[in-house]
């Protein structure tokens, strides 16, 4: 069967419901059939102080999905060293699963910095962004009608996985914040402390 791979590239560090609901609400509003979530092996565009490790973070996001069969977690950036930049990963999903079509899933911080990706202009043709607002990153309405991307409207949800690590160090709680089995692994590995 042909199918319409939506992938959520990030670090999930940790994954949280902010991340969960997003791909949810693009399975509901979107032809996409299947989620990827595609842990970053070095983020572009962040620094990496303070991090959990690949293992850790790639643990996390299969705990974090397992309740919806439609989701799945792709270690393939983890197969590249140096920065996993979006149009490498692309184009090697392309070659390995050619009956298939991506769309890259972005929520609003991603999209304000979209123009500074690694060849973006090459990107935007090999694969379509699906995007949506986050609380502190709203999209304009031209962004939301550009017909280059496909717009979600989600429930904004006010969650970061930084919040999530300052509230560890703070020794804040974090339940209810992301899925309770994660939350009891960042617990039992002394993550973020
Ligand atoms: N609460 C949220 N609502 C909508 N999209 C989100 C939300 N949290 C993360 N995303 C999107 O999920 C993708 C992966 O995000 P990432 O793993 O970097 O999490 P983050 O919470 O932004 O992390 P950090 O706080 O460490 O920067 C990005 O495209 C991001 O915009
Ligand atoms: O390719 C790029 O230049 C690029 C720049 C910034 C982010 N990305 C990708 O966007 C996704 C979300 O990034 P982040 O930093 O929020 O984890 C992740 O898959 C990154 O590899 C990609």
């Amino acid at each position: 069967m042909r199918k319409k791979v939506g992938i959520l590239g990030g670090t999930f560090d940790p994954p949280h419901y902010g991340h969960l609901v997003l791909a949810e609400q693009v399975l509901d509003q979107t032809e996409v059939n299947e989620i990827w979530f595609m842990p970053t092996n070095v983020p572009p565009h962040k620094k990496n102080e303070g991090m959990a490790t690949k293992e850790q973070r790639l643990k996390m996001a299969e705990l974090a999905i397992k309740d919806q069969e439609r989701f799945f977690v792709s270690d393939v950036e983890f197969e590249r060293s140096g920065p996993s930049y979006t149009i490498n990963t692309i184009a090697k999903l392309q070659r390995a699963y050619p009956d298939d079509t991506f769309f890259f899933i972005i929520g609003g911080d991603m999209v304000n910095q979209l123009e500074d990706w690694y060849k973006i202009e090459q990107l935007k043709k090999l694969v379509t962004f699906i995007v949506a607002e986050r609380p502190n990153d709203p999209l304009s309405h031209e962004q939301k009608m550009n017909p280059a991307f496909i717009y979600v409207s989600i429930p904004q949800l006010d969650l970061s996985s930084s919040t999530i690590r300052e509230r560890v160090k703070l020794n804040q709680s974090i339940r209810y914040l992301l899925p309770e089995n994660v939350r009891v692994f960042v617990k039992e590995h002394g993550l973020y402390e």
